[in-house]
């Protein structure tokens, strides 16, 4: 999709193409709707990024808690969306051997316990093992520290969804 088409889209179809670039949060893109015409892709992102941003601490968090666990129960069941699916087989934790499935599972189960939000990372710019040893010491941290470190990730998930919809035309460089 060109950003020109894009910035042509109605906003049933713009909802429809872009409501789950943050996973499970259609209000992303429902709330930059009123920013088009976007210059390019970078832009569209910016205006995500920049609303994600200005939410309030309870809405950052919400933002995270929609995120499924990587390799959990979801996973385990097959149910995650789409776009989820790809990126947590990308990153290979379709193919973590079982020690390495249980220590995912607790850890994530310790994160949620102490931060009462999942750990969220872009699957798709970390493969297992940095994943692993990423949830390991980000687990370290404050709550205040991952709230922000978990929404640069989504920003990162975003982008990277972004540019699977849209063409980055550089044409205008
Ligand atoms: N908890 C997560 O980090 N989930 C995910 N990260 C991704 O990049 N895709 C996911 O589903």
């Amino acid at each position: 999709l060109s950003i020109s088409l894009v910035n042509e889209l109605n906003y049933e179809d713009f909802i429809g193409r872009f409501g789950n670039v943050v996973e499970h949060c259609s209000i992303c893109a429902a709330a930059v709707w009123r920013n088009r015409p976007f210059r390019d892709v970078h832009h569209l992102h910016q205006e995500i990024c920049s609303f994600m941003d200005l939410l309030p601490d309870t809405g950052k968090e919400g933002v995270l808690r929609l995120h499924p666990d990587l390799a959990g129960k979801l996973a385990e069941l097959g149910s995650l969306t789409q776009e989820s699916t790809a990126e947590q087989k990308a990153a290979g934790l379709d193919t973590m051997s079982p020690d390495e499935k249980q220590l995912l599972r607790e850890t994530n189960i310790k994160y949620r316990e102490k931060f009462g939000f999942p750990f969220v990372i872009c699957a798709r710019q970390n493969k297992k093992e940095a994943i692993l040893k990423g949830i390991v010491e980000r687990l370290e941290h404050s709550a205040a520290e991952e709230l922000n470190i978990g929404i640069e990730e989504v920003k990162k998930i975003c982008l990277l969804r972004l540019l699977g919809i849209v063409i980055d035309d550089k044409s205008h460089m």
